[in-house]
């Protein structure tokens, strides 16, 4: 693919960071530059040679860019979409990596009104419990999905260049509507952080099984891991996503409400239907993978 002139990550932390570190080792733009507010951070990411150069201001950020990618919590993308807008520049096309899609697309169409044709949503299907610019791993997208949502107005030129891009750090690129990509990861990646969050908390909130944590073993702690994830990222998915999340809270409510009676009435046979399927649905789907 050609080589970009300047790429601005704002958010550098693991999955700006890991995006910027990735582009600068394939040499996929001749400067990758960082915005933030802090500059301690962007300073280490420069040491940690993620980042060419940062500035604090939008004005310098937005100078001759050719792409920005904000990879910001969700809570803190219409701010910086405010930020940046009177900067912009023509052609600078704009794509983020935002958990949730919906949101993002309303809180440019509070910004920008029409939407701009070098709008380009996406979301890395790809992370770790961990944050910040230490834990931003060039490799990190290798063999993953990014899911693009176009809106109505993006054009054929700006998504083709964002899947570039991602597919250069070795992604599998997929298109689909904001809507679909909401309803699907509220199941598959929204539901279980909410879920493990409250096990962790469920077993904090019960002293009288004494420090509980130190009888966990290996389920425990593939089941929590998640559960390290970043509170403010969890917190701003949960409020933009609410929708799709709350309803697969009350269907796995719902589920739990039919499996407690098999456990009380010890319906052997029906739990291990339910568990014998679930495993072979796991080991087609997830372990052969
Ligand atoms: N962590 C994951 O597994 C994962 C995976 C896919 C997508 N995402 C999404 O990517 C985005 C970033 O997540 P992350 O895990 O890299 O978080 P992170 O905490 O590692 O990095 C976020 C960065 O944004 C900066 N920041 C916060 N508010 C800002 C503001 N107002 N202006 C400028 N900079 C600001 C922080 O200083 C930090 O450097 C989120 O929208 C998240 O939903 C995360
Ligand atoms: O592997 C992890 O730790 C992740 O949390 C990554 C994960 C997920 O798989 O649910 C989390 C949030 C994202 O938006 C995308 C990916």
């Amino acid at each position: 693919m050609n080589c970009l002139n300047k790429i601005t990550v704002i958010g550098v932390g693991l999955i700006g960071g890991s995006f910027a570190k990735g582009i600068k080792q394939l040499g996929l733009a001749q400067q990758v530059h960082g915005f933030g507010h802090n500059q301690d951070n962007l300073e280490l990411a420069v040491q940690l040679n993620v980042i060419d150069s940062f500035s604090l201001d939008a004005k310098s950020a937005m100078q001759g860019c050719d792409l920005v990618l904000l990879a910001v919590p969700l809570g803190a993308m219409q701010s910086v979409l405010e930020m940046i807008q009177p900067y912009l520049e023509e052609h600078t096309i704009i794509t983020d990596a935002g958990s949730a899609k919906q949101s993002v697309i309303e809180a440019a169409t509070t910004v920008f009104g029409s939407l701009p044709e070098n709008f380009v949503p996406a979301h890395p299907i790809a992370g770790k419990e961990q944050s910040g610019v230490l834990a931003a791993d060039e490799t990190l997208y290798v063999d993953h999905r990014v899911i693009i949502t176009p809106t109505e107005k993006s054009s054929d030129a700006a998504v083709l260049q964002v899947k570039a891009l991602w597919q250069a750090l070795g992604a599998k690129v997929e298109i689909m509507s904001a809507s679909f990509h909401d309803e699907v990861f509220a199941a598959t990646s929204h539901l279980p952080h909410l879920l493990a969050f409250a096990l962790v908390e469920l077993l904090n909130e019960h002293p009288e099984l004494g420090n509980v944590f130190k009888y966990t073993a290996g389920g425990f702690r593939d089941f929590s891991r998640i559960a390290s994830s970043d509170p403010t990222m969890w917190r701003d998915i949960s409020v933009a996503n609410s929708v799709a999340i709350s309803k697969w809270l009350t269907e796995y409510r719902n589920y739990l409400d039919q499996m407690i009676p098999l456990v009380e009435q010890q319906d052997s046979e029906a739990l291990y239907t339910l568990f014998a399927t679930a495993k072979a649905a796991r080991d087609e789907h997830i372990v052969k993978r």
